[in-house]
Protein backbone atom coordinates (compact mmCIF):
# COMPACT_ATOMS: atom_id res chain seq x y z
CA UNK A 1 0.00 0.00 0.00
CA UNK A 2 1.25 3.66 -1.01
CA UNK A 3 1.70 5.64 2.48
CA UNK A 4 -1.15 7.89 2.44
CA UNK A 5 -1.06 11.65 0.99
CA UNK A 6 2.24 10.43 -0.92
CA UNK A 7 2.70 12.65 -3.41
CA UNK A 8 4.69 10.34 -5.75
CA UNK A 9 7.93 12.05 -5.17
CA UNK A 10 7.35 14.86 -7.29
CA UNK A 11 6.16 17.48 -4.62
CA UNK A 12 7.08 21.04 -4.21
CA UNK A 13 9.54 20.29 -0.82
CA UNK A 14 11.23 17.88 -3.44
CA UNK A 15 11.39 20.48 -6.07
CA UNK A 16 12.68 22.47 -3.47
CA UNK A 17 15.45 20.53 -1.87
CA UNK A 18 16.23 19.55 -5.94
CA UNK A 19 16.72 23.46 -6.44
CA UNK A 20 19.77 24.03 -3.51
CA UNK A 21 21.70 20.64 -4.55
CA UNK A 22 22.59 18.63 -7.98
CA UNK A 23 22.97 15.02 -5.70
CA UNK A 24 21.35 14.99 -2.14
CA UNK A 25 21.99 10.99 -2.15
CA UNK A 26 25.61 11.29 -2.63
CA UNK A 27 27.85 11.21 0.72
CA UNK A 28 30.22 12.34 -1.65
CA UNK A 29 29.77 15.70 -1.82
CA UNK A 30 29.27 16.69 1.55
CA UNK A 31 32.54 15.14 2.94
CA UNK A 32 30.54 12.06 4.16
CA UNK A 33 32.54 9.01 3.67
CA UNK A 34 30.97 5.59 2.22
CA UNK A 35 32.55 2.42 0.42
CA UNK A 36 30.20 0.99 -1.97
CA UNK A 37 28.86 -1.97 -0.20
CA UNK A 38 26.64 -5.00 -1.06
CA UNK A 39 23.06 -4.44 0.87
CA UNK A 40 21.24 -7.17 1.09
CA UNK A 41 16.94 -5.74 2.07
CA UNK A 42 14.89 -8.54 3.89
CA UNK A 43 11.31 -7.04 2.96
CA UNK A 44 10.05 -5.73 -0.07
CA UNK A 45 7.09 -3.62 2.63
CA UNK A 46 7.26 0.26 2.01
CA UNK A 47 10.20 0.68 4.38
CA UNK A 48 12.17 -1.66 2.90
CA UNK A 49 11.79 -0.64 -0.67
CA UNK A 50 12.41 3.05 0.60
CA UNK A 51 15.56 2.18 2.01
CA UNK A 52 16.76 -0.12 -0.90
CA UNK A 53 16.19 2.99 -2.81
CA UNK A 54 18.42 5.28 -0.55
CA UNK A 55 21.17 2.94 -0.22
CA UNK A 56 20.77 2.08 -3.98
CA UNK A 57 20.42 6.26 -4.80
CA UNK A 58 24.24 6.13 -2.79
CA UNK A 59 25.71 3.86 -5.37
CA UNK A 60 25.77 0.99 -3.33
CA UNK A 61 25.06 -2.35 -4.97
CA UNK A 62 21.94 -3.16 -3.66
CA UNK A 63 19.20 -6.84 -3.60
CA UNK A 64 15.75 -6.81 -2.02
CA UNK A 65 14.41 -9.32 -0.65
CA UNK A 66 10.33 -9.43 -1.59
CA UNK A 67 7.97 -12.18 -0.10
CA UNK A 68 5.30 -12.06 -2.90
CA UNK A 69 6.33 -12.83 -6.60
CA UNK A 70 3.80 -9.55 -7.67
CA UNK A 71 6.50 -7.33 -5.45
CA UNK A 72 9.59 -9.15 -7.41
CA UNK A 73 8.25 -8.39 -10.98
CA UNK A 74 7.17 -4.64 -10.54
CA UNK A 75 9.91 -3.79 -9.10
CA UNK A 76 12.17 -5.77 -11.77
CA UNK A 77 10.46 -4.75 -14.68
CA UNK A 78 8.12 -1.49 -13.69
CA UNK A 79 10.92 -0.48 -11.66
CA UNK A 80 8.31 0.82 -9.15
CA UNK A 81 7.03 -1.03 -6.01
CA UNK A 82 3.53 -0.62 -6.78
CA UNK A 83 2.15 -2.39 -3.99
CA UNK A 84 3.70 -1.25 -1.15
CA UNK A 85 5.57 2.19 -2.45
CA UNK A 86 3.74 3.38 -5.38
CA UNK A 87 4.80 6.60 -6.92
CA UNK A 88 8.34 6.10 -6.72
CA UNK A 89 10.41 4.91 -9.51
CA UNK A 90 13.26 2.47 -8.61
CA UNK A 91 16.42 2.54 -10.27
CA UNK A 92 17.15 0.01 -12.72
CA UNK A 93 20.18 -1.38 -10.62
CA UNK A 94 18.25 -2.20 -7.63
CA UNK A 95 16.84 -5.51 -8.34
CA UNK A 96 14.44 -7.85 -6.16
CA UNK A 97 14.31 -11.50 -5.89
CA UNK A 98 11.96 -13.61 -4.26
CA UNK A 99 14.96 -16.49 -3.29
CA UNK A 100 15.69 -15.52 0.76
CA UNK A 101 18.53 -17.25 0.81
CA UNK A 102 20.19 -15.63 -2.54
CA UNK A 103 19.57 -12.22 -1.14
CA UNK A 104 20.86 -12.82 2.65
CA UNK A 105 24.32 -15.07 0.81
CA UNK A 106 24.63 -11.27 -1.42
CA UNK A 107 25.03 -8.64 1.36
CA UNK A 108 27.64 -7.98 3.35
CA UNK A 109 25.18 -5.52 4.80
CA UNK A 110 21.60 -6.76 5.52
CA UNK A 111 18.73 -4.45 6.01
CA UNK A 112 16.16 -6.69 7.77
CA UNK A 113 12.77 -4.64 7.41
CA UNK A 114 10.47 -7.35 8.94
CA UNK A 115 6.90 -6.83 10.75
CA UNK A 116 7.90 -8.07 13.94
CA UNK A 117 5.50 -11.15 14.08
CA UNK A 118 7.50 -12.61 11.21
CA UNK A 119 11.08 -12.09 11.77
CA UNK A 120 11.57 -14.86 13.98
CA UNK A 121 11.06 -17.26 10.92
CA UNK A 122 12.26 -15.16 7.83
CA UNK A 123 15.72 -14.73 10.15
CA UNK A 124 16.06 -18.38 10.57
CA UNK A 125 15.56 -19.25 6.97
CA UNK A 126 18.69 -16.96 6.36
CA UNK A 127 21.11 -18.51 9.17
CA UNK A 128 23.15 -20.84 7.08
CA UNK A 129 23.37 -17.99 4.47
CA UNK A 130 24.86 -15.60 6.71
CA UNK A 131 28.72 -14.81 6.71
CA UNK A 132 30.97 -14.46 9.69
CA UNK A 133 31.96 -10.98 8.35
CA UNK A 134 28.20 -9.92 7.69
CA UNK A 135 26.57 -6.90 9.39
CA UNK A 136 22.88 -7.26 10.21
CA UNK A 137 20.45 -4.28 10.69
CA UNK A 138 17.14 -4.37 11.92
CA UNK A 139 14.98 -1.82 10.97
CA UNK A 140 11.65 -3.16 12.65
CA UNK A 141 9.58 -1.53 15.42
CA UNK A 142 7.79 -3.58 17.70
CA UNK A 143 7.60 -6.28 20.26
CA UNK A 144 6.21 -10.41 20.16
CA UNK A 145 3.44 -10.81 21.56
CA UNK A 146 3.82 -14.55 22.79
CA UNK A 147 7.50 -13.36 24.15
CA UNK A 148 7.69 -10.24 24.65
CA UNK A 149 10.54 -9.93 22.96
CA UNK A 150 12.01 -6.68 20.95
CA UNK A 151 13.30 -7.62 17.39
CA UNK A 152 16.96 -7.74 19.35
CA UNK A 153 16.17 -10.66 21.50
CA UNK A 154 14.31 -12.32 18.87
CA UNK A 155 17.60 -12.42 16.93
CA UNK A 156 19.97 -13.09 19.57
CA UNK A 157 17.67 -15.88 20.42
CA UNK A 158 18.19 -17.47 16.57
CA UNK A 159 21.36 -16.33 15.20
CA UNK A 160 24.96 -18.09 16.46
CA UNK A 161 26.13 -15.94 19.17
CA UNK A 162 29.38 -15.31 16.98
CA UNK A 163 26.91 -12.66 15.05
CA UNK A 164 25.70 -11.23 18.29
CA UNK A 165 28.38 -8.42 18.25
CA UNK A 166 27.62 -7.91 14.49
CA UNK A 167 24.09 -6.64 15.04
CA UNK A 168 22.66 -3.28 14.85
CA UNK A 169 19.43 -1.33 14.95
CA UNK A 170 17.88 1.34 12.90
CA UNK A 171 15.25 3.87 14.13
CA UNK A 172 13.96 7.26 14.30
CA UNK A 173 11.54 9.45 13.12
CA UNK A 174 11.19 8.73 8.94
CA UNK A 175 7.90 7.90 7.33
CA UNK A 176 8.97 5.34 4.18
CA UNK A 177 7.34 8.10 1.53
CA UNK A 178 9.69 10.96 2.83
CA UNK A 179 12.75 8.88 2.82
CA UNK A 180 11.87 8.10 -0.73
CA UNK A 181 10.78 12.06 -1.79
CA UNK A 182 14.73 12.70 0.30
CA UNK A 183 13.41 14.82 2.61
CA UNK A 184 15.61 15.59 4.80
CA UNK A 185 15.84 13.09 8.06
CA UNK A 186 17.32 11.77 10.79
CA UNK A 187 17.73 8.91 12.75
CA UNK A 188 19.58 6.68 14.90
CA UNK A 189 21.94 3.62 14.83
CA UNK A 190 21.99 1.71 17.98
CA UNK A 191 24.76 -1.47 18.21
CA UNK A 192 26.67 -2.69 21.18
CA UNK A 193 29.71 -2.76 19.18
CA UNK A 194 30.35 1.22 18.18
CA UNK A 195 32.79 -0.26 15.37
CA UNK A 196 29.70 -1.52 14.00
CA UNK A 197 27.59 1.51 14.55
CA UNK A 198 29.70 3.29 12.81
CA UNK A 199 29.66 1.12 9.83
CA UNK A 200 26.20 1.55 9.60
CA UNK A 201 25.95 5.21 9.81
CA UNK A 202 29.14 5.98 7.41
CA UNK A 203 27.26 3.78 5.33
CA UNK A 204 23.71 5.38 5.28
CA UNK A 205 24.27 9.10 5.76
CA UNK A 206 23.97 11.57 3.09
CA UNK A 207 22.96 15.17 3.33
CA UNK A 208 19.37 14.06 3.23
CA UNK A 209 19.64 11.32 5.58
CA UNK A 210 21.86 11.69 8.87
CA UNK A 211 22.52 8.88 11.33
CA UNK A 212 23.54 9.11 15.11
CA UNK A 213 24.64 6.22 16.81
CA UNK A 214 24.17 5.20 20.32
CA UNK A 215 24.70 1.72 22.37
CA UNK A 216 21.53 1.61 24.13
CA UNK A 217 19.69 -1.23 21.97
CA UNK A 218 17.04 -1.27 24.35
CA UNK A 219 16.73 2.44 24.40
CA UNK A 220 16.22 2.78 20.70
CA UNK A 221 13.91 -0.47 20.11
CA UNK A 222 11.40 0.48 22.92
CA UNK A 223 11.18 3.75 21.78
CA UNK A 224 10.09 2.96 18.40
CA UNK A 225 8.06 -0.17 19.05
CA UNK A 226 5.93 1.54 21.60
CA UNK A 227 5.81 5.11 19.88
CA UNK A 228 2.97 2.95 17.90
CA UNK A 229 0.96 2.36 20.56
CA UNK A 230 0.61 6.19 21.53
CA UNK A 231 0.35 6.96 17.71
CA UNK A 232 -2.77 4.89 17.87
CA UNK A 233 -3.99 6.87 21.03
CA UNK A 234 -3.38 10.41 19.56
CA UNK A 235 -5.65 8.70 16.16
CA UNK A 236 -8.48 7.63 18.64
CA UNK A 237 -8.01 11.23 20.07
CA UNK A 238 -8.27 13.14 16.68
CA UNK A 239 -11.03 10.63 15.47
CA UNK A 240 -12.98 11.48 18.96
CA UNK A 241 -12.17 15.37 17.90
CA UNK A 242 -10.94 16.01 21.09
CA UNK A 243 -8.07 18.60 19.24
CA UNK A 244 -5.16 19.69 20.05
CA UNK A 245 -5.54 19.85 23.71
CA UNK A 246 -6.43 16.17 23.81
CA UNK A 247 -2.94 15.12 21.63
CA UNK A 248 -0.39 17.52 23.52
CA UNK A 249 -1.95 15.75 26.95
CA UNK A 250 -1.65 12.73 25.18
CA UNK A 251 1.99 13.09 23.66
CA UNK A 252 3.04 14.45 26.45
CA UNK A 253 1.90 12.14 29.42
CA UNK A 254 2.43 9.20 26.92
CA UNK A 255 6.29 9.95 26.40
CA UNK A 256 6.46 10.27 30.24
CA UNK A 257 4.89 6.60 30.64
CA UNK A 258 6.75 5.19 27.64
CA UNK A 259 9.89 6.35 29.17
CA UNK A 260 8.95 4.42 32.70
CA UNK A 261 8.40 1.53 30.76
CA UNK A 262 11.63 1.71 28.90
CA UNK A 263 13.69 2.63 31.92
CA UNK A 264 12.20 -0.61 33.44
CA UNK A 265 13.02 -2.42 30.84
CA UNK A 266 16.90 -1.26 30.84
CA UNK A 267 16.76 1.86 28.90
CA UNK A 268 18.19 5.57 28.95
CA UNK A 269 16.15 7.91 29.81
CA UNK A 270 18.06 10.04 27.39
CA UNK A 271 17.35 7.94 24.42
CA UNK A 272 13.55 8.17 25.23
CA UNK A 273 14.18 12.52 24.75
CA UNK A 274 15.83 11.66 21.49
CA UNK A 275 15.21 10.68 17.96
CA UNK A 276 13.86 7.46 18.61
CA UNK A 277 11.55 8.36 20.91
CA UNK A 278 10.06 12.01 21.17
CA UNK A 279 11.60 12.40 17.63
CA UNK A 280 9.23 9.56 16.52
CA UNK A 281 6.21 10.35 18.43
CA UNK A 282 6.40 13.37 17.14
CA UNK A 283 6.22 12.33 13.92
CA UNK A 284 4.01 9.39 14.34
CA UNK A 285 1.49 11.06 16.80
CA UNK A 286 1.07 14.26 14.55
CA UNK A 287 1.78 13.39 10.79
CA UNK A 288 -0.75 12.17 8.46
CA UNK A 289 1.52 9.46 7.07
CA UNK A 290 1.23 7.39 9.63
CA UNK A 291 -0.67 4.01 9.58
CA UNK A 292 -0.50 3.50 13.42
CA UNK A 293 -2.02 6.88 13.63
CA UNK A 294 -4.57 6.72 10.65
CA UNK A 295 -5.93 3.46 12.54
CA UNK A 296 -6.29 5.39 15.52
CA UNK A 297 -8.51 7.91 13.35
CA UNK A 298 -10.64 5.27 12.17
CA UNK A 299 -11.47 3.69 15.47
CA UNK A 300 -12.31 6.97 17.15
CA UNK A 301 -14.76 7.62 14.32
CA UNK A 302 -16.37 4.13 15.04
CA UNK A 303 -14.95 2.02 12.41
CA UNK A 304 -14.19 -1.38 13.33
CA UNK A 305 -10.76 -2.73 13.88
CA UNK A 306 -11.27 -5.85 11.21
CA UNK A 307 -12.77 -3.02 8.63
CA UNK A 308 -9.82 -0.97 8.59
CA UNK A 309 -7.03 -3.75 8.48
CA UNK A 310 -8.88 -5.14 5.70
CA UNK A 311 -8.25 -2.19 3.56
CA UNK A 312 -4.66 -1.26 4.40
CA UNK A 313 -3.40 -3.47 1.50
CA UNK A 314 -1.69 -5.08 3.72
CA UNK A 315 0.77 -2.94 5.83
CA UNK A 316 1.21 -3.42 8.89
CA UNK A 317 0.18 -1.48 11.31
CA UNK A 318 2.35 -2.32 13.86
CA UNK A 319 1.20 -0.56 17.17
CA UNK A 320 -2.46 -2.85 17.15
CA UNK A 321 -0.02 -6.06 18.17
CA UNK A 322 2.32 -4.32 20.48
CA UNK A 323 -0.18 -2.61 22.22
CA UNK A 324 -1.06 -5.97 23.83
CA UNK A 325 2.79 -6.50 24.16
CA UNK A 326 3.51 -3.72 26.28
CA UNK A 327 0.09 -3.85 27.78
CA UNK A 328 1.89 -6.67 29.57
CA UNK A 329 5.31 -5.86 29.42
CA UNK A 330 3.98 -2.84 31.99
CA UNK A 331 2.50 -5.67 34.65
CA UNK A 332 5.05 -7.67 33.90
CA UNK A 333 7.69 -4.56 35.15
CA UNK A 334 5.19 -3.33 37.50
CA UNK A 335 4.59 0.20 36.06
CA UNK A 336 1.34 1.90 35.64
CA UNK A 337 0.46 3.12 32.21
CA UNK A 338 -2.88 4.32 31.64
CA UNK A 339 -2.24 5.30 28.05
CA UNK A 340 -0.96 1.95 27.08
CA UNK A 341 -3.52 0.39 28.89
CA UNK A 342 -6.24 2.30 27.74
CA UNK A 343 -5.25 1.29 23.47
CA UNK A 344 -5.19 -2.15 24.83
CA UNK A 345 -8.65 -1.97 26.09
CA UNK A 346 -9.82 -0.79 23.08
CA UNK A 347 -8.30 -2.90 20.61
CA UNK A 348 -8.43 -5.85 22.18
CA UNK A 349 -11.01 -6.14 24.92
CA UNK A 350 -13.72 -3.92 23.17
CA UNK A 351 -13.68 -1.08 25.59
CA UNK A 352 -15.02 2.57 24.81
CA UNK A 353 -12.26 4.79 23.76
CA UNK A 354 -14.34 7.87 25.47
CA UNK A 355 -14.73 5.68 28.97
CA UNK A 356 -11.15 5.54 28.51
CA UNK A 357 -10.50 8.78 28.30
CA UNK A 358 -12.67 9.56 31.35
CA UNK A 359 -11.42 6.50 33.37
CA UNK A 360 -7.82 7.80 32.99
CA UNK A 361 -8.35 11.69 33.22
CA UNK A 362 -10.27 10.69 37.02
CA UNK A 363 -7.53 8.54 38.48
CA UNK A 364 -6.44 9.73 41.75
CA UNK A 365 -3.72 12.95 41.34
CA UNK A 366 -0.45 12.79 41.30
CA UNK A 367 2.85 14.33 40.61
CA UNK A 368 3.97 15.22 37.03
CA UNK A 369 7.38 13.86 36.90
CA UNK A 370 8.68 9.70 38.61
CA UNK A 371 10.86 9.16 40.87
CA UNK A 372 12.16 6.88 39.16
CA UNK A 373 12.76 8.69 35.80
CA UNK A 374 14.54 11.61 37.94
CA UNK A 375 16.44 9.42 39.47
CA UNK A 376 17.68 7.50 36.48
CA UNK A 377 18.38 10.81 34.50
CA UNK A 378 20.22 11.88 37.29
CA UNK A 379 22.27 8.70 37.32
CA UNK A 380 22.71 8.91 33.33
CA UNK A 381 26.19 8.83 32.01
CA UNK A 382 26.90 11.95 30.48
CA UNK A 383 30.21 13.15 28.27
CA UNK A 384 33.19 13.78 30.14
CA UNK A 385 33.69 17.93 30.15
CA UNK A 386 37.15 18.29 27.40
CA UNK A 387 39.39 20.23 29.47
CA UNK A 388 40.76 23.67 27.85
CA UNK A 389 44.46 24.45 27.53
CA UNK A 390 44.66 26.58 30.31
CA UNK A 391 44.35 23.49 32.21
CA UNK A 392 40.77 24.89 33.72
CA UNK A 393 38.01 22.30 33.07
CA UNK A 394 35.03 23.41 30.14
CA UNK A 395 31.76 24.40 31.04
CA UNK A 396 30.06 20.72 30.96
CA UNK A 397 27.18 20.90 28.34
CA UNK A 398 28.87 24.25 26.47
CA UNK A 399 30.76 21.32 24.15
CA UNK A 400 28.61 18.52 23.69
CA UNK A 401 28.75 18.36 19.71
CA UNK A 402 25.30 18.78 18.22
N1 LIG B 1 6.66 2.30 6.54
C1 LIG B 1 7.40 3.13 7.24
O1 LIG B 1 7.35 4.36 7.04
C2 LIG B 1 8.31 2.60 8.31
C3 LIG B 1 9.32 3.42 8.80
C4 LIG B 1 10.15 2.95 9.80
C5 LIG B 1 10.00 1.66 10.29
N2 LIG B 1 9.01 0.87 9.79
C6 LIG B 1 8.92 -0.50 10.33
O2 LIG B 1 9.43 -1.40 9.34
C7 LIG B 1 8.84 -2.68 9.50
C8 LIG B 1 8.34 -3.15 8.14
O3 LIG B 1 7.34 -2.25 7.74
P1 LIG B 1 7.10 -1.81 6.23
O4 LIG B 1 6.46 -0.47 6.28
O5 LIG B 1 8.33 -1.96 5.41
O6 LIG B 1 6.07 -2.92 5.71
P2 LIG B 1 4.63 -2.71 5.06
O7 LIG B 1 3.65 -2.51 6.16
O8 LIG B 1 4.69 -1.67 4.01
O9 LIG B 1 4.37 -4.10 4.34
C9 LIG B 1 4.17 -5.31 5.04
C10 LIG B 1 5.39 -6.16 4.91
O10 LIG B 1 5.19 -7.39 5.61
C11 LIG B 1 5.67 -8.45 4.79
N3 LIG B 1 5.06 -9.71 5.17
C12 LIG B 1 3.75 -10.05 5.19
N4 LIG B 1 3.61 -11.35 5.54
C13 LIG B 1 4.87 -11.81 5.78
C14 LIG B 1 5.40 -13.07 6.16
N5 LIG B 1 4.61 -14.13 6.41
N6 LIG B 1 6.74 -13.20 6.28
C15 LIG B 1 7.56 -12.15 6.04
N7 LIG B 1 7.12 -10.94 5.66
C16 LIG B 1 5.79 -10.78 5.53
C17 LIG B 1 5.28 -8.01 3.40
O11 LIG B 1 5.97 -8.76 2.42
C18 LIG B 1 5.72 -6.56 3.45
O12 LIG B 1 7.09 -6.46 3.23
C19 LIG B 1 7.75 -2.51 10.57
O13 LIG B 1 8.26 -2.95 11.81
C20 LIG B 1 7.52 -1.01 10.60
O14 LIG B 1 7.06 -0.55 11.86
C21 LIG B 1 8.19 1.29 8.81
O1 LIG C 1 3.31 4.63 9.50
P1 LIG C 1 3.70 4.13 10.89
O2 LIG C 1 2.75 4.61 11.93
O3 LIG C 1 3.93 2.66 10.89
O4 LIG C 1 5.11 4.82 11.25
C1 LIG C 1 6.19 4.63 10.39
C2 LIG C 1 7.50 4.91 11.08
O5 LIG C 1 7.65 4.14 12.23
C3 LIG C 1 7.72 6.37 11.36
O6 LIG C 1 8.99 6.59 11.94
Amino acid sequence: MAAAGSDGGSGTVTAALAAHSTSPASPRSSGLSSERTRIAVLGGGAWGTSLALHAARMGHEVLLWALEPEVKRAVNEEHENTTYLKGFKLPESLRASNDIKEVAAFGEVILMVIPTPFVERTVAQVVDALRDSSILVSCTKGILNDTLETPNEILKRVLPARLHPRLAYLSGPSFAAEVAKEIPTAVTVAADNDDVAKRVQEMLSTPRFRCYRTHDVAGVELGGALKNVLAIACGISDGLGFGSNGRAALITRGLDEITRLAVAAGASPLTLAGLSGIGDIVLTCTGDLSRNRTVGIRLGKGEKLEDITATMGGAVAEGVLTSRSAHHLALEKGIDCPVISGIYRVIHEGADPVDVVTQNMSRPLKPEVDRRVAQAAHLAEVPPAPARGDGATAVPGCVVDC
